[in-house]
Parts: C-alpha cells; sequence; structure tokens
C-alpha cells in the first residue's frame, strides 16, 4: 500500500521550483571566481550551495528530525579563503528564502518576505546535508545543481530532491530550467518540473508548477529505439553504449545531455533508454545522481537496473556501492537491453 505523503510532496515541489529559479538567475550573473574546483576535480558553484542551502532550510524547517544527505558541503566556505563566495552565497539563498511567489500560505514553510537567514544558518543548512544514508527510516537527497558542468554552459541542469523511506524512494522532484517542453522544437518555451510519487504516478509541470501533465512511456519499438547518455566521456563509456548499440542495430544516434534531466526526457518519450556505462576508473555512483530520476522513470511505466538486471540499491549509504551501471527502460525492452549490455561487456573483457 502506498502513502499519500502529501505535505512532502508539496513541500518537494515548492523547495525545487524555488531553487531552480535561484540557479538559472545564478547562470545570468555568474561571474569568474564564483567556481571552486572541489578534491575530486569537479566544479562547484556558488549556485550549487546556495540551492542546497535554500532546499535544506526548508526541509529542516518543516521536518526538523528529517536527516539530509546532500551533495555539498560548507568546508571550503568556513574559511577566509571562502569569505568572498561565502557572502554571495548567503546574499543568493536569502534572495530565494525570502522571494514572493504567491503560492499560498507559505509561511508555515518558513520562507516569504521577512526570513532572511544569518551567515551562519546558511552554511549550517548546507552541512545539514552530511548525513551517510542507510536502509532504514526517513531522509531526504539534494543534488542542488545536478550537471554543473551542463549547468557552466550553459545547457541543461536539474535541481533534483528526493524523499526516501527504509532506503526506497518515494518522491522524486526534478527542476530542469532549461529543458525545452518539446525536444524537437529547442527555441520554443522552456523550463520544467518532473514529479513523481510512488504508487500515484508522474507529471510535468511547468517552472510555475502550472500544467499538471501525466507522464508514460510509450512502449519498445526498433525503428525508432534510440538510447540517451552523458554529455562528459568521464561520466559513462561511450564507446561502451555504441557496441550495445550496435548489438541492437539501433540506427539513430544517442541523445547527449547533462544531469538527470535525462531521466525526465525518458519519462516523457524522448528517447527510448538511459545508459550510464562505468568508465573503469573505480568511480561510486552517488545515490542523488539517481534517487528522483528512478522513480520518475518506474511510475512512468519504466525500470531501472544495473548491467547485472538488479535494481538500484539507495540503502547502502550515499553511493550505491560497486559500480555495475545504470541503464533505465521502458518495461517492455529491459531483456533485450540486459541481453545486449552482457554481449557488450563481454566483448570488452576478452578483449582487454
Ligand atoms: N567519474 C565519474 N563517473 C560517473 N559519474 C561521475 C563521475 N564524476 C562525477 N560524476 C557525476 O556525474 C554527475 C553528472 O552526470 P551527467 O554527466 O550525466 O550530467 C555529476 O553530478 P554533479 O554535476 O551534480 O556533480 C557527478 O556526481
Ligand atoms: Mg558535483
Ligand atoms: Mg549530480
Ligand atoms: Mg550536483
Amino acid at each position: 500500500m502506498s502513502i499519500a505523503f502529501t505535505t512532502e510532496k508539496q513541500l518537494a515541489i515548492a523547495a525545487v521550483r524555488r531553487a531552480s529559479y535561484l540557479t538559472s538567475q545564478v547562470f545570468n550573473k555568474l561571474v569568474k571566481n564564483e567556481t571552486l574546483t572541489k578534491g575530486d576535480k569537479s566544479p562547484v558553484t556558488v549556485g550549487d550551495y546556495a540551492a542546497q542551502a535554500l532546499i535544506s532550510s526548508m526541509l529542516h524547517h518543516a521536518y526538523p528530525d528529517d536527516p539530509i544527505v546532500g551533495e555539498e558541503d560548507a568546508a571550503s566556505l568556513r574559511v577566509e579563503s571562502g569569505k568572498t563566495m561565502r557572502e554571495r552565497i548567503v546574499e543568493l539563498a536569502n534572495e530565494a528564502l525570502t522571494m514572493d511567489l504567491q503560492e499560498g500560505d507559505y509561511a508555515e514553510w518558513g520562507i516569504g518576505p521577512g526570513k532572511a537567514k544569518s551567515a551562519e544558518e546558511i552554511l549550517d543548512a548546507i552541512d545539514r546535508g552530511n548525513y551517510s544514508g542507510g536502509r532504514t527510516g526517513r531522509m531526504w537527497c539534494i543534488d542542488p545543481i545536478d550537471g554543473t558542468k551542463g549547468f557552466l554552459r550553459g545547457e541543461q541542469y536539474a535541481v533534483c530532491l528526493a524523499f526516501i523511506v527504509d532506503a526506497q524512494v518515494q518522491i522524486g522532484v526534478i527542476g530542469c530550467p532549461n529543458l525545452p517542453h518539446d525536444l524537437s522544437k529547442p527555441d520554443g518555451g522552456k523550463g520544467c518540473i518532473f514529479v513523481a510519487v510512488r504508487g500515484q504516478g508522474a507529471q510535468q509541470l511547468s517552472l510555475t508548477g502550472a500544467n499538471p501533465t501525466p507522464l508514460s512511456m510509450p512502449p519498445y519499438e526498433a525503428s525508432t529505439f534510440n538510447f540517451v547518455e552523458s554529455v562528459e566521456a568521464a561520466h559513462t563509456s561511450h564507446s561502451t553504449i555504441e557496441k550495445i548499440s550496435n548489438i541492437l542495430g539501433i540506427a539513430r544516434p544517442p541523445i547527449r545531455m547533462d544531469s538527470q534531466a535525462k531521466y525526465g526526457c525518458l519519462a516523457r518519450g524522448d528517447g527510448g533508454a538511459y545508459l550510464r556505462m562505468p568508465t573503469g576508473v573505480g568511480y561510486q555512483e552517488k545515490i542523488w545522481d539517481h534517487a528522483p530520476g528512478s522513480l520518475l522513470v518506474e511510475e512512468s511505466g519504466g525500470v531501472v537496473f544495473d548491467s547485472r538486471g538488479k535494481p538500484l540499491d539507495f540503502g547502502l549509504g550515499r553511493t550505491l556501492g560497486e559500480n555495475m551501471g545504470v541503464i533505465a527502460t521502458v518495461k517492455s525492452a529491459q531483456a533485450k537491453l540486459i541481453e545486449a549490455v552482457q554481449k557488450a561487456l563481454e566483448t570488452e573483457k576478452a578483449k582487454a
């Protein structure tokens, strides 16, 4: 039996919506010294930090006992060298917290006009995302900007939030400010929010929260089937995916796109499968890169599994554990895909 989680859903949409405005405004004003390179060499911007602070503050106000797994931490902002970025992040987070979005009685979320926070409160909100995850209980999972590299290029990125209970994703919300409503009309309307609740289906909304459209993936059809994959060659093996594509005789080229916008596209029928294959450097996938997207696809009639055909496990901690790749597709294509993936991996092994 599924539980409604009505308040959690409303809160998640409100938080992602605000963070989506925040990040798209930051992009227009981003200056050179507002991006840091993290220990793993990946970029993080004032937008990532401010969006995590905003979402985490809203979650904490409503559910002070719920732990949060968030991608970012504020360590490099608490030191003297982080002063300029820290001040900018506090300013941006407060702009977003106090924004008047006309969304009704949002005073209950602890946001809106007059609700600005101190620098210390903003840094603490970011660091509240330090939960180690696990198999039991409620938790939230934030990727404040997924696809930071796409964000910096002015391409696709996503504000991602999941609500997980006993290692099962119950709510997934993904804000894609740059995503065209219709991929075939790249210069048409842009900005989508994807929402999924376990057992209740999935919807696409506009960034204002209006025009809810139910999502369902079209059944497998050999002549139109194609793949969606990451832009970054360091994040997925483009060559393994090409082998899988050849095995299946797929004629159409893959759609390359940053972030969990890929899951959103798949859920609404743009592309047949999202493949993410390990590059062999021992990287472990993070739960915040897949939690909301996987529920979105499942609630749209799809399935998400690894190269062995096993479901993803969100109960192992902050990562998905040993990297066996991630595959998302419509149910009717699952068996064919597992077979092709296995074949491609065997050829690679034989060559190595
Ligand atoms: N070596 C690697 N292999 C796979 N994923 C990686 C990676 N290094 C970083 N990533 C993840 O890839 C995500 C982006 O995925 P994509 O390339 O599909 O847009 C990043 O999210 P962030 O941008 O939130 O850091 C990051 O977590
Ligand atoms: Mg990152
Ligand atoms: Mg990410
Ligand atoms: Mg991120």
